[in-house]
């Protein structure tokens, strides 16, 4: 099929990427101009494993290309998604001003007799589409169309095996043409696709991500209840996660959510249901918790240094998670921040996330030293703390990091490292929930 993906960024460039895998001939549309510029030359402007290759691979065969136009990605396609930002607003509630540009253009070219599914995969607020499809018949009377719902569950970091086996596929749609169009799309993938009408795909999202953010909350909750008990949180998340019913996955305690998703769609979520008149008190508890979460860690470093003001301290990890190189919402950042501002020295390291992190701003490279890798990170540092769990973080040489520290001691806030080996080494280490980690 010829699909258009307005919108390049994390998720429109995998979705295109992966659509074109499957044998789909797919234009991905961007207005940054820079962005396509580089993605013409060969070069992917984020870091996704097996994203590179998938590219290449898929342009070589001419089924993916990029262009700057909406008018040759609309007129080439027949479905047209759109995945472009949908950022918070300060009062939590979801900017949609970048939708309801892009369904203004999508009206601009549409022409008499050519029939399109535009395909909304921008996490929205529910009844979105509505407004969509009235933006676009405000705009073009004449245009034959249909709006669908089809939110995206690719995680950062896995996002390309995310895409090519999704656990599920969401169709919200009113028209059968639509969803038969749909269902030819992902027929490749064979994976299970649940329709709905339009208000349910999107509440789908938004409420997936919030339980998701509420388990880890939960187990975050129950952190702190081991650590004031002297408990051990992998056992209890293990011993619950056995459950089948509950499963261990999102039960890892650490230093909370971030990203550029769970903490706006929580936060949007709250904002609808408060619009909607049925206000959503748990999910504040879920910020709440996930907010202390930090400084309850930042705490106990505080507490085993005295002050933190002049004390040297290493932090592993700057991206808001392993094996992305997103910076956005990080809460590895906002703990880097938090430690300068108290006056500490921070040196960090992260495998690709630096980068981004001056050129975004995020961090002050006068006031935060980079260093080019894990064991300079940690030259005479009175203290490492592991903020993201890279696994190159396991694999390092521990002797060497002992040595290279003023004083071994350790706060691992991904509960990435055995405390056992810790010790064996040398450590003094804290762990989130974890017996020893007070
Ligand atoms: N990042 C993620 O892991 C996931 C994100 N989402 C949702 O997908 C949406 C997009 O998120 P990301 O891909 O992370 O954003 P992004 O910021 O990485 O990419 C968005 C792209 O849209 C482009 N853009 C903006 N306005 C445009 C326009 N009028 N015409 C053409 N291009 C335009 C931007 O230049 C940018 O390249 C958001 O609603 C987000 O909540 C959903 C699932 C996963
Ligand atoms: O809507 C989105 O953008 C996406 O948001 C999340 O994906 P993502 O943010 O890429 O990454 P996750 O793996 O979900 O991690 C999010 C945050 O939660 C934290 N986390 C995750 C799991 C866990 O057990 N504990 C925990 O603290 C991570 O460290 C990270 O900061 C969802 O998992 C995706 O399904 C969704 O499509």
């Amino acid at each position: 099929m010829d699909l258009c993906i307005i919108g390049s960024g994390y998720v429109g460039l995998v979705s295109g990427a992966c659509f074109a895998e499957v044998g789909h001939h797919v234009v991905c549309v961007d207005n940054d101009q820079r962005k396509v510029d580089a993605l013409q030359a060969g070069k992917i402007p984020i870091y996704e494993p097996g994203l590179e290759d998938l590219v290449h691979r898929n342009v070589a065969a001419k089924r993916l290309r990029f262009t700057n136009s909406i008018q040759d990605g609309v007129d080439s396609s027949q479905v047209v998604f759109i995945a472009v930002p949908t950022p918070p607003q300060v009062d939590g509630s979801v900017d949609l001003t970048y939708i309801e540009r892009v369904a203004r253009e999508i009206a601009g070219v549409l022409k008499p007799g050519e029939y399109r599914v535009v395909v909304d995969k921008s996490t929205v607020p529910v009844k979105t589409g509505e407004k969509v499809a009235d933006t676009i018949r405000r705009y073009n009377k004449g245009a034959e169309f249909d709006v669908v719902s089809n939110p995206e569950f690719l995680r950062e970091g896995c996002a390309v095996p995310d895409l090519m086996n999704p656990d599920r596929v969401v169709i919200g749609s009113a028209s059968q043409k639509a969803t038969d169009l749909m269902k030819q799309v992902y027929e490749p993938f064979r994976a299970p696709i649940l329709v709905t009408d339009v208000n349910s795909a999107e509440l789908i999202k938004h409420a997936a991500n919030s339980f998701l953010s509420l388990k880890i909350s939960y187990i975050n909750a129950v952190a702190a209840i081991c650590e004031a008990s002297g408990a051990d949180v992998e056992m209890v998340a293990d011993g619950i996660g056995m459950d089948k019913r509950i499963g261990r996955n999102f039960l890892n305690a650490g230093l909370g959510y971030g990203g550029s998703c769970f903490p706006k769609d929580v936060k949007a979520f709250i904002a609808i249901s408060k619009q909607l008149g049925t206000p959503f008190k748990l999910l504040e508890e879920v910020e709440r918790i996930n907010a202390a979460q930090l400084n309850r860690f930042i705490d106990k470093v505080r507490n085993a240094l005295w002050v933190l003001k002049d004390k040297q301290i290493a932090v592993w990890g700057l991206t808001f998670k392993p094996d992305t190189d997103d910076v956005r919402n990080s809460v590895a950042i906002e703990l880097v921040n938090k430690l300068v501002a108290e006056g500490a020295h921070v040196t960090a390291y992260d495998p690709k996330g630096a980068e981004k992190a001056v050129e975004w701003k995020l961090i002050d490279p006068t006031k935060v030293k980079l260093a080019p890798t894990p064991l300079d990170a940690v030259k005479d540092a009175e203290a490492l703390i592991l903020a993201t769990e890279w696994k190159e973080f396991s694999n390092v040489d521990f002797a060497e990091v002992k040595q290279s520290m003023h004083t071994p001691l350790v706060f691992d806030g991904r509960n990435l490292f055995d405390p056992e080996t810790m010790a064996q080494f040398g450590f003094t280490y804290h762990a989130v929930g974890r017996a020893g980690g007070k």
